[in-house]
């Protein structure tokens, strides 16, 4: 257990140490609440969703491992987002897709999805003070099952998931509405060929005019915000995807959209990092997947490491705050799966607690100066100063675990709660 006088004692060190460099910590601690992660709903049970328990993972994505204790119900899954949420500072946001639908036991297909299939996740928000964003499902479908959607080219299939799509937007729409804040409702679909194709135009004039059909009804900002996603390949589409990075950004920039950045989804030596500061020169806002691949788009939990920081701070430097919706994007099925999503949400904030602490003023001084020792060697000091006792602090103020104490409420309630489910 960590005392508050510990605690305290560090925060006045660590305000002092940042003081010489004329950072003021109580201001930056102060910031960090206003920051707002978008957590991902499907760590909380493999990307299973609640529209078919037996059905399979689809879409060339995939969440390996078994532990045990998964969440079986959306009743389950608003637990485990309950527990997760309480040993995580500060007020985030939930991020939904469509297969999370609650219908009564009734069979919805996705072409007939409404708000009212989501009206207890807006219920469970409000108790929780906290906004909603949302998905629409292209995968886990046999409508999808031969690889293809919104650039299908059988024009019923297409039709098909231009209605669904249509109608996660008003699903987005009553997410913002309801909670008073912008749902932010990201496409992303798996289209691709396994193997390299002869027309690599023709699907993708096909998604253009899926997404110009699904984008035509116009939405009030304040309500609902879109995105598109792209992706370099996924299993079973290694060759090609129509969705490519060039394609959604030209997508993006012509329709005044949001373009989603999953950190996974480029060559493995492409970082979104390096990204952020190009995208917007020209585009409003940006949507980010923090996600963690190792060596493909494995969707690995979000660890502290130097993209993580690199991302954070290409969002605080040039005081991009307000044009970054940073949301997460990953599923571990071998681990405590509410461990995944505090591991991933805290490193999130730990990189933009850190990024905020950053005498940025100064180091651009150096670089403009030419004086580039300079920055090598503050840079290099300042990753060991005590950004850890401002965090303690920062958690302590927020009535959630210091330090690895949270881990403890994790290892409680999985004894309580998650060893009695059966998978
Ligand atoms: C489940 C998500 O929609 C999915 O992970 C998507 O965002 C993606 O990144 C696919 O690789
Ligand atoms: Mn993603």
């Amino acid at each position: 257990m960590y005392s508050d006088k510990k605690i305290n004692q560090a925060f006045q060190w660590a305000k002092e140490l940042y003081g010489r460099w004329g950072i003021d910590v109580e201001k930056v601690v102060q910031a960090m609440e206003g920051v707002a992660i978008s957590m991902h709903c499907w760590q909380g049970d493999d990307v299973g969703g609640f529209e078919d328990p037996e059905g399979d993972l689809t879409g060339g994505i995939q969440a390996t491992g078994n532990y045990p204790g998964k969440a079986r119900s959306a009743d389950e899954l608003r637990q485990d987002l309950g527990q997760a949420f309480s040993l995580i500072p500060g007020k985030h946001r939930l991020n939904l897709h469509a297969i999370y639908l609650e219908t009564g036991g009734k069979k919805v297909d996705r072409d007939e999805i409404t708000p009212q299939h989501f009206s207890k996740w807006v219920d469970w928000a409000k108790e929780k003070g906290i906004g909603l964003d949302f998905n629409p499902t292209l995968f886990s479908h046999p409508k999808a099952d031969d690889g293809f959607t919104l650039s299908h080219p059988d024009q019923g299939i297409r039709d098909f998931w231009i209605e669904h799509c249509k109608r996660s937007r008003k699903i987005g729409e009553y997410f913002g509405k309801e909670l008073g804040t912008a749902a932010v409702t990201n496409i992303w679909l798996p289209d691709g060929y396994k193997d390299i194709p002869v027309d690599k135009f023709s699907p993708r004039e096909r998604l253009k005019d899926s997404l110009d059909q699904i984008l035509s009804e116009n939405i009030d900002k304040e309500y609902n915000l879109d995105a598109v996603e792209s992706k370099l390949f996924g299993i079973g589409s290694e060759s090609y995807v129509v969705g490519s990075h060039e394609f959604y950004l030209g997508y993006s920039l012509k329709n005044d959209l949001l373009l989603c950045l999953d950190a996974g989804h480029f060559h493995p030596t492409e970082y979104i990092s390096n990204k952020i500061s190009a995208c917007l020169l020209y585009l409003d806002e940006l949507l980010l997947h923090v996600s963690r691949p190792v060596r493909w788009d494995s969707d690995h939990v979000v660890i502290l490491d130097d993209e993580l920081q690199a991302i954070a701070q290409q969002i605080v430097r040039p005081g991009f705050l307000d044009r970054v919706h940073i949301g997460l994007d990953f599923f571990d099925a071998s681990i405590n799966r509410i461990a995944a999503w505090v591991i991933g949400t805290r490193n999130m904030l730990k990189a933009l607690l850190i990024a905020m602490l950053e005498p940025t003023a100064t180091l651009k001084e150096y670089e403009l100066n030419g004086d580039l020792t300079a920055r090598l060697a503050i840079l290099e000091e300042l990753k060991a100063y005590p950004w850890q006792a401002v965090w303690n602090y920062y958690c302590a103020e927020n009535n959630v675990p210091v330090g690895e104490d949270w881990f403890t409420e994790v290892r409680n309630y999985e004894k309580e709660v998650l060893s009695n489910r059966n998978s």
